[in-house]
């Protein structure tokens, strides 16, 4: 069921100078369980007014009628796309945390952004602050060691595999050793069982691991001779994600065009 949470109060707020006018954000995905958490975050914020909440078989059209200037979509891969082009379509700005972004999806987003110069997109493979910074430290490390392995472990009930962090990661790591000239990691194994090392993924392997009880966690292990290093991030709790979505949706109204990745909104 499509929810408007609240009449709109944006456009009226500020009048008489007492209030400055807050962003009206629609969440898509909202029952979901990242879309339960940026509803809070959103209805947490005093410049932030929620003012509609769409799910699966709910009339896109909405954030649209509630007058969103800002959407968050936490829905599948499957889906996203159509509302990425529905909400340009409409001129509204899109903060996206769902997966499943390869480099075809993004320059097909950047050419739906091409006719909408005011217009911006967020898509993030991670929001959590942690894991963004576990993703640079990683490209920085890199062109240091031989061997890098890349283990993402999350909830069962995660839709994809391997997760966008983790390809994400393994494509940065990969581009960090193109660039430094370093040779295919060493490897003479010959899998016995097909998977059993993993996905590849410009070169670096990439494991999934789906367990009980986890939430989001990531390791980055990289080796050369006599040592080891292992990056470690960990998302013990969706609020984890909360700081980055809002600062994109904040940000987002004076960044047009395609961004990916909150590196650039944190200044990295
Ligand atoms: N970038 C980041 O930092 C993070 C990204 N993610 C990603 O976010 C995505 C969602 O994850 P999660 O919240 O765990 O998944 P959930 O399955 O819990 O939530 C997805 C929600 O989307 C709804 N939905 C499905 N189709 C549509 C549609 N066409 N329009 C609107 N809503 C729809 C679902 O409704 P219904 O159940 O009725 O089908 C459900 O409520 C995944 O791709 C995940 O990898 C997750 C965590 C952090
Ligand atoms: O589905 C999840 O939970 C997560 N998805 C994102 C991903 O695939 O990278 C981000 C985070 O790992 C949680």
């Amino acid at each position: 069921m499509t929810t408007t949470p609240s009449a709109p109060d944006h456009q009226a707020a500020g009048v008489g100078g007492a209030e400055p006018p807050r962003t009206a954000v629609g969440v898509l995905g909202a029952r979901g369980r990242m879309g339960t958490e940026v509803v809070k975050a959103v209805n947490a914020a005093d410049d932030l007014e929620l003012v509609a909440m769409v799910d699966d078989g709910d009339w896109l059209f909405n954030v649209a009628d509630a007058g969103a200037q800002v959407v968050v979509d936490f829905t599948r891969p499957d889906v996203v796309m159509d509302n990425i082009r529905f909400c340009i379509d409409q001129g509204i700005h899109c903060v996206v945390g769902t997966t499943g972004f390869d480099e075809q999806r993004l320059a097909t987003v950047a050419q739906w952004l091409e006719p909408k110069p005011d217009v911006g997109v967020v898509i993030a493979p991670n929001f959590g602050i942690g894991a963004v910074l576990l993703m640079r430290f990683a490209q920085e490390a890199a062109r240091f060691f031989p061997s890098t392995e890349v283990v993402e472990l999350h909830h069962p009930n995660k839709v994809d595999a391997p997760s966008g962090t983790a390809v994400r990661t393994a494509r940065l790591v990969a581009a960090a050793r193109r660039a430094a000239g370093l040779p295919p990691s060493p490897d003479a194994t010959t899998d016995s069982l097909p998977g059993a090392r993993g996905a590849d993924v410009e070169g670096i392997p990439v494991h999934a691991v789906r367990l009980t009880g986890l939430v989001a966690h990531q390791e980055v292990l990289m080796g050369a001779a006599g040592e080891t290093l292992t990056l470690r991030h960990d998302s013990f709790d969706r609020a984890s994600f909360m700081p980055g979505v809002l600062l994109a949706v904040r940000e987002i109204g004076g960044r047009p065009g395609l961004t990916v990745g909150i590196e650039s909104l944190l200044g990295l």
